[in-house]
C-alpha cells in the first residue's frame, strides 16, 4: 500500500488528485493539506482530515506528498517531506530559479520528482519537439502558443517553458539564450534562431499547447490538447507511486522517468 498526502487538496488538481488516489488499488490517501481559511478546512477526506497550514503531520504518514499549490508555498512543502522522509512530486508552476535550486537540495536526501505536465501525451510531445528542433536547424521560427481556462495566474504555462527547454535542447543552448520577448515588446523583424511565446486566457480550458516551427515556405505544428485534468491526475499518481517505490534512491526524477521514455 503507497500512502499519499495531497498538498492543494481543495484545489481544482487536488480534488481530482483526491478522487484518482481513491480509485487506485494499493494506493492510501494519507490525508490533505489546505491554506489556512480554507472552506475545506477540517472536512474529512479519506480516513483524514485536511489539515490547514502544516503539511509536517501529513508528510509522517505518508510515503509520498503531491503538490500542485503554488510557488510561495513551496519551500515549507520541501521541509515537510524532508522532515518526514517522504517522497515528493511537485505539479506547481510558476517556479523560478530559486525554487529549483531548493529542489536540487532536497534531491540530494529524498525522491523528488518535478515536472510542469504529469500527462503522457505532453511528455511524448517534447520529445517530438526535440528530435524536431534538432533535424530542422536555427533557419525555423519555433512560436509556442498555449490556452488556459480564465483562472490560471502564471504566464506563459509550465508546459510552455518545458517545450521550449525541449526545442531549445534540440537547437544545442539554454532557453534563457534564444527566449524571445514578447513580439508586442519588440518592433522590428524576428529575432533568428529564437523561440517565441505567447499566452491566451479564457473559459474553463484544461490546458493546450501548440509548438510551431515555421520554415521559408513550409511549416509544422505539433499540439496537445488536453479535454481535462483527470490525465494530469492520473499521471501524478502514477509518478507519486513510482517515487515511493521500493528502494527508490534521493534524486531529481522526470515524468519521461516514469513513462518509461529514456
Ligand atoms: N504539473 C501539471 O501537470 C499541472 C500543474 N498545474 C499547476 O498546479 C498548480 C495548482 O493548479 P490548480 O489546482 O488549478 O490551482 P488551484 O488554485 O485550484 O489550487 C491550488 C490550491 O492550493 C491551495 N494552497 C495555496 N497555498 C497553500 C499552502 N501553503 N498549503 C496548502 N495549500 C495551499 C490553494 O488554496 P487557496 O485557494 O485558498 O489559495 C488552492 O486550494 C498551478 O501552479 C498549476 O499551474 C495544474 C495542472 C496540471
Ligand atoms: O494551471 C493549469 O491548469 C495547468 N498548468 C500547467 C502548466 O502551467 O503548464 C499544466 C497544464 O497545462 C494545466
Amino acid at each position: 500500500m503507497i500512502r499519499i498526502g495531497v498538498l492543494g487538496a481543495g484545489g481544482r488538481m487536488g480534488q481530482a488528485i483526491i478522487s484518482e488516489v481513491q480509485a487506485t488499488p494499493d494506493s492510501w490517501l494519507a490525508g490533505g493539506v489546505e491554506r489556512p481559511g480554507h472552506p475545506m478546512c477540517g472536512s474529512v477526506i479519506g480516513d483524514g482530515q485536511i489539515i490547514c497550514a502544516n503539511a509536517a503531520p501529513v508528510a509522517h504518514k505518508a510515503d509520498v506528498l503531491i503538490d500542485f499549490t503554488t510557488p510561495e508555498a513551496l519551500d515549507e512543502h520541501l521541509r515537510a517531506a524532508l522532515d518526514g522522509k517522504a517522497a515528493i512530486l511537485i505539479g506547481t508552476t510558476g517556479l523560478e530559479a530559486r525554487h529549483h535550486a531548493a529542489i536540487d537540495e532536497a534531491a540530494r536526501s529524498i525522491a523528488v520528482l518535478q515536472t510542469a505536465n504529469t500527462s503522457l501525451g505532453v511528455t511524448v510531445l517534447a520529445a517530438l519537439v526535440e528530435q524536431a528542433a534538432r533535424a530542422l536547424g536555427t533557419d525555423w521560427d519555433i512560436e509556442i502558443s498555449e490556452l488556459h481556462h480564465r483562472h490560471k495566474v502564471d504566464a506563459p504555462s509550465g508546459t510552455a517553458l518545458f517545450l521550449g527547454e525541449a526545442a531549445a535542447r534540440g537547437r544545442g543552448a539554454p532557453l534563457e539564450t534564444l527566449r524571445l520577448p514578447p513580439h508586442e515588446d519588440t518592433p522590428g523583424a524576428r529575432r533568428p534562431g529564437g523561440i517565441g511565446f505567447a499566452s491566451l486566457r479564457g473559459g474553463s480550458a484544461a490546458g493546450d499547447h501548440r509548438v510551431l516551427l515555421a520554415g521559408e515556405g513550409e511549416r509544422i505544428e505539433l499540439a496537445h490538447l488536453a479535454e481535462g485534468r483527470d490525465i494530469f491526475a492520473k499521471g501524478a499518481v502514477k509518478g507519486a507511486r513510482w517515487l515511493a517505490g521500493a528502494g527508490r534512491k534521493p534524486g531529481r526524477y522526470r515524468m519521461a522517468d516514469i513513462f518509461g521514455l529514456g
